[in-house]
C-alpha cells in the first residue's frame, strides 16, 4: 500500500554482517568437532537441511560416522521466517538407531537463531545430542555444543550463500 514502509527482512533487522569464509568455515566445523568426539561415539548424525548438510559431511567425516540421514524443513525463504514446513522427517533406519527418542544419536545444524528449527527438531528426538557451529542468544539454550556464540542483530553469511565481489573504497560512502 503507498506510504507503507516496506516490511524489514531479518537479514535488514540484524544489522550487524558476520561473514564467513569457507576456510573460517572448515575450521569451526573441526573445531566442533573436537570438542563432539569428548561427548561421543554417535550412531549417526541427522542433518537438519538444508544448512547442516555441510557442517554433518565435516563433522561425521572427522568422527567416523558413515549413516548419515536428514530432516528436511523450510522456514526462512531468503531471510525472511514463515511457519515451518517439515518437508522430510527422520528415517525409520535412523529412528531405531537411536532407540526411538534419539539416543545415541548427533543433530547437526548451521547455526541457531530464534531457535524454532533447533526446537522442532530436538521435540522429534529428545534424547540425541544436538549441535550447532554458530549460535545466537535466543537459540543457545537448545543447543548442547556449538563454537561461536555472535549477537541476536547479527546475519551470519555463510559461503554457500556468497561469492566475492568488489567493495569501494571507505572514503567513497562504504559502510
Ligand atoms: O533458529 P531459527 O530461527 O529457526 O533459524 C535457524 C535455521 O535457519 C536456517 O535455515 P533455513 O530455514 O534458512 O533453511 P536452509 O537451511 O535450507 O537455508 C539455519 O540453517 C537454521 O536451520
Ligand atoms: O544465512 C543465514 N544467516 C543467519 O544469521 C540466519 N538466521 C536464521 N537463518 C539464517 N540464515
Ligand atoms: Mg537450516
Amino acid at each position: 500500500m503507498a506510504g507503507e514502509a516496506p516490511e524489514l527482512s531479518a537479514q535488514e533487522r540484524a544489522g550487524k554482517a558476520f561473514p564467513v569464509s569457507w576456510d573460517q568455515f572448515h575450521r569451526d566445523c573441526r573445531a566442533l568437532t573436537w570438542r563432539l568426539n569428548e561427548v561421543g561415539p554417535f550412531h549417526a548424525v541427522i542433518a537438519i537441511t538444508r544448512g547442516g548438510l555441510v557442517p554433518a559431511a565435516i563433522v561425521a567425516r572427522e568422527l567416523g560416522v558413515r549413516v548419515i540421514d536428514t530432516v528436511c524443513i523450510a522456514s526462512y525463504d531468503h531471510n525472511k521466517q514463515g511457519e515451518l514446513q517439515v518437508l522430510k522427517g527422520i528415517s525409520e533406519a535412523a529412528m531405531k538407531l537411536g532407540g526411538g527418542t534419539g539416543k545415541g544419536l548427533l543433530i547437526v545444524d548451521d547455526l541457531v537463531d530464534t531457535g524454532k528449527t533447533g526446537r522442532l527438531v530436538r521435540e522429534m528426538l529428545p534424547d540425541a545430542h544436538f549441535a550447532t557451529v554458530y549460535a545466537k542468544p535466543m537459540g543457545r539454550p537448545l543447543v548442547d555444543t556449538f563454537i561461536t556464540e555472535v549477537s541476536q542483530d547479527t546475519w551470519i553469511f555463510f559461503p554457500w550463500d556468497t561469492a566475492l565481489s568488489f567493495q569501494p573504497p571507505l572514503r567513497d560512502g562504504a559502510a
